[in-house]
């Protein structure tokens, strides 16, 4: 059974602002808690079910994940699900570095939600990607590799909210998630 009320689980508040931005157009209810949640190795989809397993652990009930991999071409896909890492050790100035001997500068910024009724429930997944190239930084730096991820001619950091969220990973993958409610319902 879909659920009314979806209780999103995450520790990042600019995804939480793009994900409350966004359903905001639809009947869901949000809310949201910030649990600290282990992540394992692997393929993205083994990474986000499981995140949503122990999420769905923690809190006792229904929840709704996330997880968010910028995959480079050049890389087969690499750092992905491990992006988080290496813009932490890099910085937003110095990350297109990384591809500074590669001629292959796109990337997919890949979006992966789950959603598990309640804990020993099988996650379900919704996947949504963009298609961009990495850059120097351009554009406000506050959230994550925005900056860096340029989408026609526009960085997503560079390009007003709405529109980020039309086209974005994030966007993409909310929009089967709505499909799936609205079909269950
Ligand atoms: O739209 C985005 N635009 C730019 N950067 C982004 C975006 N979405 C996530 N990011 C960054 C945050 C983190 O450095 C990595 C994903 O890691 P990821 O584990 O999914 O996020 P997180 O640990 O910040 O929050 P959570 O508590 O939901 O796991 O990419
Ligand atoms: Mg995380």
């Amino acid at each position: 059974m879909a659920p009314k009320e979806l209780n999103f689980i995450t520790g990042n508040k600019n995804k939480l602002a793009e994900v409350q931005a966004i359903l905001s157009e639809t009947p869901v209810q949000l809310q949201s808690q910030n649990v600290d949640l282990v992540e394992i190795q692997g393929t993205i989809e083994e990474i986000s079910t499981d995140k949503c397993r122990r999420a769905a652990e923690a809190v006792k009930g229904p929840v709704l994940v996330e997880d968010t991999c910028l995959c480079f071409d050049a890389f087969s896909e690499l750092p992905g699900p491990y992006v988080k890492w290496f813009l932490k050790a890099l910085g937003v100035e110095q990350f297109h570095k990384l591809l500074e001997g590669f001629e292959n500068k796109s990337a997919q910024a890949v979006c992966t939600f789950a959603y598990c009724e309640s804990p020993g429930h099988e996650p379900i997944v919704f996947q949504g990607r963009t298609p961009g190239k990495i850059v120097a930084a351009r554009g406000p730096t506050d959230f994550g590799w925005d900056a860096c991820f340029e989408y026609e001619g526009q960085t997503y950091a560079e390009m007003p909210k709405a529109e980020k969220n039309k086209i974005s990973h994030r966007g993409r993958a909310l929009a089967k998630l709505v499909e799936w409610l609205k079909q269950e319902v």
